[in-house]
């Protein structure tokens, strides 16, 4: 049982609050030989750190990462690989009514319910600021993957954000890091900017869906019944802060179809089957098929916002709290890198776990 390490044979395992001096992950079971160094996983750090539009907190963090082990003359050496970053622009005084009182719709009360203490500085070990630990962790993994696996792809991009819908038929993959939402579609960005304005001025926040899709992914990793592919993806998209739903391929969608529509039918490819859809979203029985791998999931509303609510303090007394501090209008946005890095630890990790039981050899067909 362990309550902060995720992964079986590729892990790492996440320490740090938000307001502490530091937090970071330690990764074990990394490969040996792979090239690695603080610039390479600095890329994905720096397309989740806060502050860089005016679409996410202000709080300013570089979220510059330090290895202190596991890598030797820029390759990884299979030994644990210690990841720090430190925190260099808490505020803590925002926080002085969360002491005792309890954000409606945040973890602070279950925290307090179950520990009886609690950070509540920045929200502590609650904070979405964890992520920034998980996002390094997710760096290691595409280094190795990026070694093992070339020609894979893992893409993230909102499609959704409040009543405002990614128009799939305009999907441009390459408009995805050229604007603060991270969404495949250059012309709507303009109402989605107006839109999530309007929230933040109403002092309100907004929830997202975001989906991911990883390309190029070979056949056979997952295994049925507890050692699903879609498991894995699915808990590992629910690890992250706000997320209330995780859906694979057509997902809750699946409920309103037949079975004739539903099922993907097969073909004879050039080099294997080839599916004429892909509702399935790339697994079957739990393991790949070397379709698009697609997950989908949702994110609440940011928790902490400037209208008043109701709540009730640690005395009991029922009270309005207004929270202040830096936050997010749209926590989802940022989930999609966080979301990318959860993506490639479960792939990296489900990628070893073939390669121990099958040795990597596939069934053949024809
Ligand atoms: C700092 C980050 O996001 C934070 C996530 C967060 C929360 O409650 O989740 C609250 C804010 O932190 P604080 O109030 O401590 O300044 C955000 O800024 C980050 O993601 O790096």
């Amino acid at each position: 049982m362990s309550f902060n390490t995720f992964g079986r044979v590729f892990r790492f395992t996440t320490w740090g609050e938000s307001h502490g001096p530091a937090l970071g992950a330690t990764v074990d079971g990394c490969p040996p030989g792979i090239e690695l160094d603080e610039a390479f996983i600095q890329q994905f750090l720096d397309r989740r750190k806060p502050g860089t539009s005016r679409f996410t907190t202000q709080r300013k963090e570089p979220d510059q990462v330090r290895i202190l082990s596991g890598v030797f003359e820029g390759r990884t050496t299979g030994t644990p690989i210690q990841l720090m970053i430190e925190n260099t622009d808490q505020r803590s005084k925002d926080y002085g009514d969360i002491a005792q009182a309890y954000r409606p719709g945040h973890a602070d009360i279950a925290y307090q319910l179950k520990y009886g203490i609690r950070d509540y500085r920045g929200g502590g070990r609650s904070s979405a600021r964890e992520t920034a630990a998980r996002v390094a962790a997710g760096g290691v993994a595409q280094a190795v993957l990026r070694d093992l696996l070339p020609d894979l792809q893992i893409i993230g991009y909102m499609v959704q954000m409040g009543t405002l819908h990614l128009d799939r038929s305009r999907f441009d993959a390459g408009q995805i890091g050229q604007n603060p939402f991270f969404l495949p579609d250059a012309a709507a960005v303009p109402e989605w900017e107006s839109y999530l304005d309007g929230i933040r001025k109403a002092q309100n926040s907004v929830g997202a869906a975001i989906e991911v899709l990883v390309r190029h992914c070979p056949p056979g990793l997952g295994a049925p019944i507890y050692a699903k592919l879609d498991t894995d993806l699915a808990a590992a998209m629910m690890s992250i802060n706000a997320v209330k739903g995780v859906e694979i391929g057509e997902g809750m969608g699946a409920a309103a179809l037949t079975g004739t529509e539903n099922a993907d039918e097969i073909r004879m490819g050039n080099d294997g089957p080839r599916f004429l859809s892909n509702h399935a979203g790339g697994i079957l029985g739990g393991i790949s098929t070397g379709q698009d791998i697609v997950v989908r999931f949702s994110v609440k509303p940011t928790s902490s916002i400037l209208t008043p609510r109701q709540t009730i303090n640690s005395k009991g007394d029922e009270i309005d709290l207004i929270t202040k501090g830096r936050h997010d209008p749209c926590v989802g946005i940022r989930a999609v890198p966080i979301a990318e890095a959860m993506a490639a630890c479960v792939i990296l990790d489900h990628l070893m776990l073939d390669r121990a039981q099958t040795g990597g050899n596939r069934g053949e067909i024809g």
